[in-house]
């Protein structure tokens, strides 16, 4: 029997796996982020530091409930080496991420209340809604489709084969979400999907993939809103 197709470049996931199919299900809303303008003006260096403002000081919201997830992973997952897979993944985001934060916010001189307390923009809030949902339901398996979608989405641009800008406020952010370190803890959180998928019940695909489907078309909406003004 020949081997499934593997259609991503970035991380190796068979296309009939559970997180493959999701994956495949949502290719518009996602090869629409992979390719939006926010990421061509990234790499080019051409985006401009109000847009940039704008996207950092909702994605600051996003990580405060994204390490919030990955601490209910180490509370609910029922495998010994992933629950310090994720606790290791915790460290990281508290030095590398909030750093590079901290850093841009002072260079493109974002006042202190936006940092601490921006108004939401839609996509913001329901993306925080999702998050704090799933760490609140202490379930496994939602919290890995909203974090599967969230690393994968983002290694899938930040792999992207074009020059890197000179600034680091552009390169820093592609930097965090490029290279092997990166990939190889997106591979773990879809490997962990795949693993307890055939443990999940009919119930549970449905409500899996449409809650996919749903995180996935907010991406696209994230990096949209970073122009609505
Ligand atoms: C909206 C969004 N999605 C995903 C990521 C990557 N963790 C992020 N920083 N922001």
């Amino acid at each position: 029997m020949s081997s499934p197709t593997s259609f991503s470049t970035t991380a190796d996931v068979a296309a009939d796996s559970f997180a493959g199919q999701l994956r495949l299900a949502t290719s518009e809303d996602w090869d629409a982020s992979v390719h939006h303008r926010f990421v061509e003006e990234l790499f080019a260096g051409t985006l401009s530091d109000a847009v940039l403002a704008r996207y950092l000081v909702q994605d600051y919201q996003f990580f405060d409930a994204f390490v919030a997830m990955l601490g209910a992973c180490v509370a609910t997952t029922d495998s010994k080496p992933a629950r310090l897979r994720f606790a290791a993944q915790l460290g990281m985001l508290a030095a590398d991420e909030d750093g590079y934060f901290q850093q841009s916010f002072a260079e493109l001189g974002v006042p202190a209340s936006d940092v601490v307390s921006p108004h939401l923009e839609d996509p913001t809030e329901e993306f925080i809604g999702q998050m704090w949902e799933v760490a609140r339901s202490r379930n496994y398996a939602d919290l890995l489709v909203v974090l599967v979608i969230a690393e994968w989405l983002y290694l899938d641009w930040g792999q992207r084969d074009l020059l890197l800008p000179e600034a680091a406020k552009h390169r820093d952010w592609i930097d965090l979400h490029r290279g092997e370190e990166f990939r190889e803890w997106t591979q773990f959180l879809i490997d962990e999907l795949n693993r307890i998928a055939p443990s999940l019940g009919s119930e549970d695909g449905a409500r899996l993939s449409a809650r996919w489907t749903r995180v996935v078309a907010i991406e696209r909406a994230f990096f949209d809103a970073a122009y609505a003004f």
